[in-house]
């Protein structure tokens, strides 16, 4: 089984993911590789719904790589994903407060994030997906004020505990 990072924007699914394992997997990377440019180019060369029908078949195929995945935080945007999501049993949550996350989206000049370009527009995809984030966790870990490392700590407690 894989072990799936899921969160909001910011929430330090990519950074975790490579602190984990040599054996992990960023499907936004992964993504980058199949379409030949960045997702940002992508979304303003061919929009949302191509974008999510591309991210839909690269996890797809991840998932039978039994890695550490560090999903976008729109995995929970797809029907399809959910399910996936669902039947997985090492699915962790990377929780955060939105303002924390917004401060580290302006922060970080790694990564342009099309829908983050605007705070009220980004706030209420929060809101709406939230829940969701919730829903489909095994593990929930509370980011804010944490390392990456005492982050990847807990994930390793809870996986010595399973
Ligand atoms: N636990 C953390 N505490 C403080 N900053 C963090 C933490 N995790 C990630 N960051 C920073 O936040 C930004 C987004 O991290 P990233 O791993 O790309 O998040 P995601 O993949 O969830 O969007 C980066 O600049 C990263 O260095
Ligand atoms: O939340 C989203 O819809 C997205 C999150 C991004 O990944 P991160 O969560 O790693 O920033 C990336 O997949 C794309 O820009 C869309
Ligand atoms: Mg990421």
């Amino acid at each position: 089984m894989s072990i799936i990072l899921i969160g909001f924007m910011g929430a330090g699914k990519s950074t975790v993911a490579k602190l984990l394992s040599d054996d992990f997997i960023d499907l936004d990377k992964m993504i980058e590789q199949q379409i030949e440019m960045p997702i940002s180019t992508f979304f303003d060369l061919f929009g949302e719904d191509d974008f999510r029908q591309v991210e839909q078949e690269v996890f797809e195929a991840a998932i039978h790589m039994n890695f550490v995945i560090a999903t976008g935080g729109g995995i929970v945007e797809n029907a399809g994903n959910l399910d996936v999501l669902g039947f997985q049993t090492q699915v962790v949550y990377l929780k955060s407060d939105f303002d924390v996350l917004w401060q580290r989206i302006l922060k970080d000049d790694k990564n342009q994030r099309p829908l983050a370009k605007n705070k009220e527009f980004a706030r209420k995809l929060f809101e709406k997906r939230a829940p969701v984030y919730e829903e489909v966790a095994d593990l929930v870990i509370v980011v804010d004020n944490k390392q990456p490392d005492k982050i990847v700590q807990e994930i390793r407690d809870w996986q010595g505990n399973l």
